[in-house]
């Protein structure tokens, strides 16, 4: 039994506009009770352009549902057209921001180097990075999910503080099982799990590693959030396509009791 809060975080991705984003925001905040924020922290991943509309809801209905981005520029200003830097985030008061999201690493060639970078902004901006790794199918068919997880991690922390590293976020999402319905099983999730969190240990100290929330991501569903999040390295979800669902993300926070 841990006493890490677990964390249910849903990642929008390109959908819902900012109309839709409130709507949403509002049929979750109907549907959960104080016992779900008791249980899980609730969090939402939305576009940028839901940002501003999701925090007046949230600060004016004083909503116990966090926020954040889907990803965050490397600099921290200036002549980088279309990207949006961590201050902007952190003046919208985004709790969270997503880095390395495979999304991001295949679609934008962004690799541990560019992620290592983008936690480091996120932190220097007081909003916390949920970094994302995970392999491959062919890595997976290889059996050496473990070794490019730990690479990955290795990459991605590079130069990250234990002060910082104790409020850090990282998904495991196995690229494989990202928006296929093949979702990983929980002695998958477990075994890459409990490798970061060794990792981490070695990185930083016990302590520290004990601190960080190790969440999975991968077609995670009602039906099978519980046994996945009831392992003892798994403190959460990296929700995709059921979290556009309020009804379908409202089942998997209330396995967050299930720890
Ligand atoms: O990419 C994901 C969350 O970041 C997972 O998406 P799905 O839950 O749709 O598989």
């Amino acid at each position: 039994m841990s006493n890490r809060l677990p964390l249910i975080a849903g990642n929008w991705k390109m959908n819902n506009n900012h109309l839709e984003a409130i709507a949403l925001v509002q049929k979750l905040a109907f549907a959960l009770d104080d016992k779900d924020y008791d249980n899980a922290e609730v969090v939402v991943l939305p576009p940028f352009t839901d940002l501003r509309s999701v925090q007046t809801l949230v600060d004016g209905d004083k909503l116990r549902i966090g926020y954040g981005a889907q990803d965050v520029s490397a600099h921290e200003k200036g002549a980088y057209t279309g990207e949006v830097s961590g201050s902007m985030l952190a003046k919208l008061d985004c709790s969270y921001v997503l880095v390395g999201h495979s999304e991001r690493r295949e679609l934008h060639a962004e690799d541990d180097s560019v992620v290592n970078t983008k936690a480091k902004a996120a932190f220097a901006n007081g909003v916390v990075p949920i970094v994302c790794v995970g392999e491959g199918l062919d890595v997976r068919k290889a059996g050496n999910q473990v070794e490019h997880v730990i690479a990955q991690i290795d990459g991605s922390l590079k130069d990250i503080t234990a002060e910082q590293a104790e409020k850090l976020v990282i998904a495991y999402e196995p690229v494989w099982a990202i928006g296929t319905g093949e979702v990983a099983t929980p002695e998958d999730a477990q075994e890459v799990c409990s490798a970061i969190r060794t990792r981490l240990a070695e990185l930083y100290s016990p302590e520290v590693a004990g601190a960080v929330r190790l969440l999975y991501g991968g077609s995670v569903k009602g039906d099978n959030a519980g046994s996945i999040m009831g392992k003892d390295d798994v403190d959460g979800a990296l929700v995709g396509g059921a979290s556009l669902k309020a009804d379908d993300f409202v089942k998997i926070i209330r396995f967050g009791d299930s720890k």
